[in-house]
């Protein structure tokens, strides 16, 4: 969808100071993993309080494309088929020796989570398994998953161009054992990797090589998701060699999982605290996460607001001023946007480092937080590695959001302080937050009573 003026969402002007209790959908992340290793374990598990997003959908059908079932629970109190709160997985729905099964078409949409876990997964299967997916599908790095596959023993067609589209031939097993990835352009490429390890005949041992690998908190939970469902697991953060990430051979169990509500999606509601000098308190917060957003606690803190955790949930408060933060974001730049967008509210310049990585994320994040604040009068410099903001007026106007939701949170936090801002292809939003002008609408005109 392009600009058109139907198309642009106006993005409210909070008049008071936000006043409300948010509850966040389900983690990305977290909700993707646990489908990968519901399908690839030995019993039926759940997958609780999923994220229904397009991102998570995609995985889902990419997952039933293989054979694997994935059926919604009836919400019990409204009875709404497909509208509840679980997903109950069956790996072997059929019962047959190796229930992963080509042919198959997987539609991978742009979801980084989708095109990196899922071509490890269809090495495992009996056919071929095609991915496809968004036009910028094809520009986001995935050689290394590429590369990695082939050394430990898939054949994978993809024209030479290291990139989607391609096709796995699976021949029902892979052989696994030890291989060198370049992991510098995403951490996805390692925990696509780990994921299906432990179905490897000899498991797997991944060793990075390259720049530092962003995102490190995404493959701890990668870890952490792995050893909940059975796997035996050595990482660099529990003493091992740095940068090697080893999973032995052996059966995973089904499980019950409950997700996480996804934390760097509550990033715009603590930032409406924060720019509104008012309070929102984000549901379910959990006192201990692998997730990145839990920085968020600390970012936002250093910009002026405070949090505590309470028995509702995490509550956030904006302190009347917002600080200008000198920060290198390489662990967490899924946060990078709202953190922008808060930055051009700041009362001190911003240096947000750390995230050349986010040049090859749904978009080029860099090149375009740049282009649309200063579009709104803003002075925002694009570094080798980050952004550097310094805080000016802004004034209303488009905010083009190039298919990523991400950006369209951004701009609906600059919105909150700046009348007049409205934002092209609000509803790309959908990728991981579905919903998301309803709950920003509910967080400025909370239910009374
Ligand atoms: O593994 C994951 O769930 C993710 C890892 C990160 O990717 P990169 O390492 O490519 O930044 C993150 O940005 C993405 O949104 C989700
Ligand atoms: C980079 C992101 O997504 P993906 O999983 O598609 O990489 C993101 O959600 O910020």
């Amino acid at each position: 969808m392009t600009g058109t003026l139907e198309a642009l969402w106006p993005a409210p002007t909070a008049t008071d100071p936000v006043d409300a209790v948010v509850t966040v959908p389900g983690s990305k992340s977290a909700t993707n993993r646990a489908l990968v290793l519901a399908s690839l374990a030995d019993q039926p598990g759940y997958v609780r309080r999923p994220l229904r997003s397009r991102d998570s959908l995609l995985m889902a059908e990419g997952l039933r494309a293989l054979g694997v079932g994935i059926e919604d629970i009836l919400n019990s109190s409204t009875g709404v088929p497909g509208g509840g709160d679980a997903w109950r997985v069956l790996p072997n729905r059929y019962g047959l020796p190796n229930p992963l099964l080509g042919p198959a078409r997987v539609d991978v949409g742009n979801a980084g989570t989708v095109m990196r876990f899922l071509p490890p997964v269809a090495a495992l299967a009996d056919g071929a398994v095609h991915f496809d997916g968004d036009p910028r599908s094809h520009e986001r790095p995935l050689g290394g998953v590429i590369t990695a596959l082939r050394a430990l023993g898939a054949r994978i067609e993809d024209e030479g161009r290291g990139a989607l589209p391609l096709t796995v031939h699976g021949t029902g097993g892979l052989v696994g054992g030890t291989v060198t990835v370049d992991a510098s352009s995403s951490s996805q490429f390692v925990s696509a990797l780990l994921l299906s390890g432990p179905r490897f005949q000899q498991g797997v041992e991944v060793r990075h090589c390259g720049d530092p690998v962003p995102s490190l908190p995404h493959i701890r939970m990668t870890v952490e998701m792995l050893r909940a469902a059975g796997a035996q697991v050595d990482a660099p953060e529990d003493g091992g060699e740095p940068d090697v990430w080893r999973v032995s051979p052996g059966a995973l169990l089904g499980r019950d999982v409950v997700v996480e509500p996804d934390l760097s999606n509550a990033a715009p509601f603590l930032a409406a605290a924060l720019v509104t000098a008012g309070t929102v308190t984000v549901r379910d917060w959990p006192e201990r996460t692998s997730q990145p957003g839990d920085q968020l606690r600390d970012l936002f803190t250093r910009m002026g607001g405070r949090c505590e955790h309470t028995p509702d949930g995490l509550r956030f408060t904006g302190g009347g001023r917002v600080h200008g933060l000198d920060a290198d974001l390489h662990e967490v730049g899924e946060l990078a946007p709202v953190i922008a967008a808060v930055a051009a509210l700041a009362d001190s310049p911003s240096r947000l480092s750390g995230i050349a990585h986010l040049r090859l994320h749904e978009t080029d994040r860099l090149k375009a937080l740049a282009d649309e604040l200063n579009g709104l009068g803003g002075d925002v410099t694009e570094t080798a590695d980050g952004l550097r903001i310094n805080p000016r007026p802004l004034r209303g106007g488009v905010f083009h959001t190039y298919e990523d939701h991400r950006l369209a949170t951004a701009a609906a936090v600059i919105g909150l302080a700046v009348p007049g801002v409205r934002v092209e292809n609000v509803q790309t939003t959908a990728k991981t937050l579905p919903g998301f002008t309803g709950l920003w609408d509910s967080m400025l005109t909370p239910a009374k009573g």
